[in-house]
């Protein structure tokens, strides 16, 4: 076991949240800030790979809410850094729906039957709101005809929330798929060169450590101690942590003391959605092309069996590169199989709706959100009908364990711009705390100075002595809930 000296701050985790949390920190005049990471890079869920000659987006792809009054402040930042993209519209798509025989639905019975179920669904949503029940509508009143493309419409927003979507109202309804060879962890890089040393595009600082899962935070009024899997033992004054929901989810890091009940049950409440994009490479297109045909759907009776379908043609001419997108159950069930199998599923799909002649593909990508255990899922989905009391427990600081990641913005979680807007969010709550501390620090001494001109001399133990923020800890959940105990907010 080895020990590293004491830092004012560990962010635990490099994704999109860590990196704007240690960034705010280090304009704030933080530099003794360490960041912990799992894996062996940064950018967590935004994570691209070099696939069939182009790089590929396995996590997130799109820049969502753009085109509004606001400016999404991720979009802001890929304009500053030239981030390739491009603009996907999606409202074609209602009219490419294959049935099993490889027919397409009549644009206006599929345009009207998309209608209809909306209409339906979100009549179903309200009633359910009224009954307090929280769920996808899977039993809404859906027309025969075009079931699937209900469904996966209906699971895509729904997933994301159904009723007003803080992203669209706040930033606009554009989409932009980003289409860089860099890829979309550009942007983080480019976030991390302000703060940490960089040369030749690589981050070369020792306040940023890879390979390093986080496996305990044993905290108390006087800090933080981070074990981690190697072995190592950091101590800090504070941490953030970025972790996913799902790994918090799950028991990958270990508190101690515990976590209190009203934050394990907050945690517990929040839904994990998983969402896979599968890439198939093919040696020639066999598929319609045009921008009013990236988006596809493939109308099958069971629910959400390769129903999404994108070509990259628009973002990458030429790659002969197809995306198919599964959710939730069907995510999990190809990840536990072998890819030659989703392979052959998917083949059979596309057989079905261009008939048996086509390729064979020359590669095939199946991410595993689900199954990496640092990240346990794909972003976090809240329960539609449900007040803010759940996200507001999640994000609340114990302690010294200030907690973000995009699964604390009560707005725009499960986007890159929730994460990056929660980083900043948990950095300012953290300052003000640190700023608060000195002031009172300061008031103590202050009365503290007579008392050591009289007696010339007073002994403060080691750790009062690392950082005047030690002398006077309150555990900050205290005043942020009025519902705890004294020895529940101490945990
Ligand atoms: C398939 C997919 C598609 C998506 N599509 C979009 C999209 O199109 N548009 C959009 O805006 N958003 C999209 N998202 C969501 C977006 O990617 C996330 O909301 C955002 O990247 C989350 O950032 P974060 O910092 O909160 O978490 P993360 O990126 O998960 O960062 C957390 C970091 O913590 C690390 N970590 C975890 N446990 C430990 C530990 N014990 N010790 C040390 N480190 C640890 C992880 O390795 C990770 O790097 C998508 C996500 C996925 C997976």
């Amino acid at each position: 076991m080895d020990s590293s000296s004491r830092s004012a701050v560990i962010i635990i985790g490099a994704g999109v949240s860590g990196i704007s949390a240690a960034k705010v920190l280090a304009e704030n005049g933080i530099a003794d800030l360490l960041i912990l990471e799992a894996s062996d890079r940064i950018g967590g869920r935004i994570r691209k790979e070099s696939f069939g000659g182009v790089s590929v987006e396995l996590g997130a792809g799109w820049i969502a809410g753009v085109g509004g009054k606001v400016s999404n402040p991720v979009w802001e930042i890929a304009a500053k850094f030239g981030l390739r993209t491009c603009f996907s519209d999606y409202s074609n798509a209602r009219y490419n729906i294959y049935d099993r025989s490889g027919k397409i639905f009549p644009s206006g019975i599929a345009a009207d039957s998309y209608k209809k179920a909306v209409d339906s669904a979100i009549q179903r949503l309200r009633e359910l709101e009224s009954d307090c029940v929280v769920d996808v509508p899977n039993g809404a009143e859906l027309p025969s005809q075009v079931p699937q493309l209900i469904i996966v419409f209906l699971c895509l927003n729904a997933e994301k929330k159904v009723e007003p979507i803080s992203t669209y109202v706040d930033f606009g309804e554009r989409e932009f798929l980003v289409a860089d060879e860099r890829g979309y962890e550009y942007l983080l890089y480019k976030m991390a060169e302000d703060f940490l040393f960089t040369s030749e595009g690589r981050i070369l600082d020792n306040r940023l450590k890879l390979n390093k899962v986080v496996r305990e935070l044993q905290h108390s009024r006087n800090g933080v101690t981070v074990k981690t899997e190697d072995g190592f033992v950091y101590e800090a004054n504070y941490v953030i942590l970025s972790a996913s929901i799902g790994v918090l989810q799950s028991d990958l890091i270990c508190f101690r003391p515990p976590l209190p009940r009203w934050k394990t049950e907050a945690i517990e409440k929040c839904d994990v959605m998983v969402y896979t994009k599968i890439f198939l490479k093919f040696p020639y297109k066999f598929w319609p092309c045009g921008p009013d045909k990236e988006f596809f759907i493939y109308a099958h009776e069971r629910r959400g069996y390769y129903t999404f379908w994108q070509h990259m043609e628009n973002a990458y001419p030429d790659s002969n590169i197809l995306v198919v997108t599964l959710t939730n159950g069907e995510s999990k069930r190809v990840e536990a199989q072998s890819d030659a199998e989703t392979l052959k599923e998917a083949t059979g799909v596309l057989c079905d709706m261009f008939g048996p002649e086509i390729p064979t593909a020359t590669d095939i990508l199946v991410p595993r959100w689900w199954n990496n255990r640092f990240q346990r899922g794909s972003y976090s989905n809240y329960p539609i009908i449900s007040d803010n009391q759940v996200v507001n427990d999640i994000k609340a600081p114990v302690g010294r364990i200030f907690f973000t990641g995009e699964h604390t913005s009560e707005r725009f979680n499960g986007y890159v711009h929730g994460g990056y807007l929660a980083g900043i969010d948990t950095s300012k709550a953290l300052l003000a705390e640190i700023r608060k501390y000195e002031r009172e620090n300061e008031s103590k001494s202050f009365l503290l100075d007579p008392l050591l001109a009289l007696t010339g001399s007073l002994t403060l133990s080691q750790s009062d002595t690392v950082s005047g923020l030690q002398k006077c800890d309150v555990p900050t959940q205290l005043y942020l809930s009025g519902k705890l105990g004294i020895t529940e907010a101490i945990l």
